[in-house]
């Protein structure tokens, strides 16, 4: 029974699989390397690597943005259906979740299709099977135009801070791949997350030109897309946090 079923996701997500970009085949780990003091080091191979990745995936070389933990793909299939003229990439790192974000765009369930994207596959879009955890692993120095963290995990013990992902470290990190003036836009519906964020900006110097503990009281909302769990909370009458600063 349960072969049966991994052979059925196996099977669905091999039809989807010209919206998947395959992880680096050089095993991507750069980072760390014997003698390497730079955390987002390089090696010249790695680098040709992703390269080659990229311009396969996105030959228009265009404006870039990426959604890390994309869950089923409400948001980020909304956003390359209003913007053809970028492309966009969501990371998540669950086959079964991607699933429904991959059969999302290319359109073949109507679930929540966006109206913008009718049934239309969207060519501007594309989906990693990961749970990312360093950039250089996976992108170029200053290869994105701005990241969006949607409800990401929380993490509330303390011993875990390192993990959330909007800890300093991964900030930084995030800003290694996002190009100066790029953007990092977060939105949670974690009050005590928000406030680690905030801080958290604060210490790595990224200027905050947008912020609302309550999201859809304030001006931001007319034009910002929702996203799945967004949906959810903010229909049990949940405030939303909302931030967006850029990388200098
Ligand atoms: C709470 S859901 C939110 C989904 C969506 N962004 C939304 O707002 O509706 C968080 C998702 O992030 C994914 N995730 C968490 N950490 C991740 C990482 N480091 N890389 C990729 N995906 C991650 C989880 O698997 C989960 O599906």
């Amino acid at each position: 029974m349960r072969q049966r079923k991994a052979k059925d996701l196996d099977k669905r997500l091999q039809e989807c699989s010209d919206y998947i970009v395959p992880l680096p085949e050089d095993g991507g780990r750069s980072y760390g390397e014997i003698g390497s003091k730079d955390p987002n080091f390089q090696s010249p191979e790695h680098e040709a690597a992703l390269r080659q990745l990229w311009k396969a995936c996105f030959p228009r070389q265009r404006d870039l943005y990426l959604e890390i933990g994309c869950g089923k793909g409400d948001f980020i299939t909304r956003k390359a259906a209003k913007d053809p003229a970028s492309d966009f990439l969501a990371i998540e790192g669950q086959e079964t979740v991607i699933l429904r974000a991959l059969e999302k765009a290319k359109g073949l369930t109507s679930e929540e299709l966006p109206d913008e994207a009718g049934r239309e596959p969207l060519q501007n879009l594309k989906f990693m099977l990961t749970f990312v955890d360093h950039m250089s692993d996976y992108f170029l120095e200053n290869q994105l135009s701005g990241v969006y963290l949607n409800f990401s995990d929380p993490w509330p013990k303390a011993r875990h801070a390192k993990r959330r992902l909007t800890y300093r470290k991964r900030l930084l990190d995030y800003g290694w791949a996002v190009r100066p003036g790029g953007f990092i836009e977060i939105k949670t519906d974690n009050d005590p997350l928000y406030a680690f964020t905030l801080e958290e900006l604060e210490a790595v110097g990224y200027e905050i030109v947008e912020q609302t503990a309550d999201l859809h009281h304030s001006d931001y909302a007319a034009r910002l897309v929702m996203t799945e769990y967004e949906k959810k909370f903010h229909s049990r009458g949940k405030n939303i946090n909302y931030v967006k600063a850029l990388v200098p």
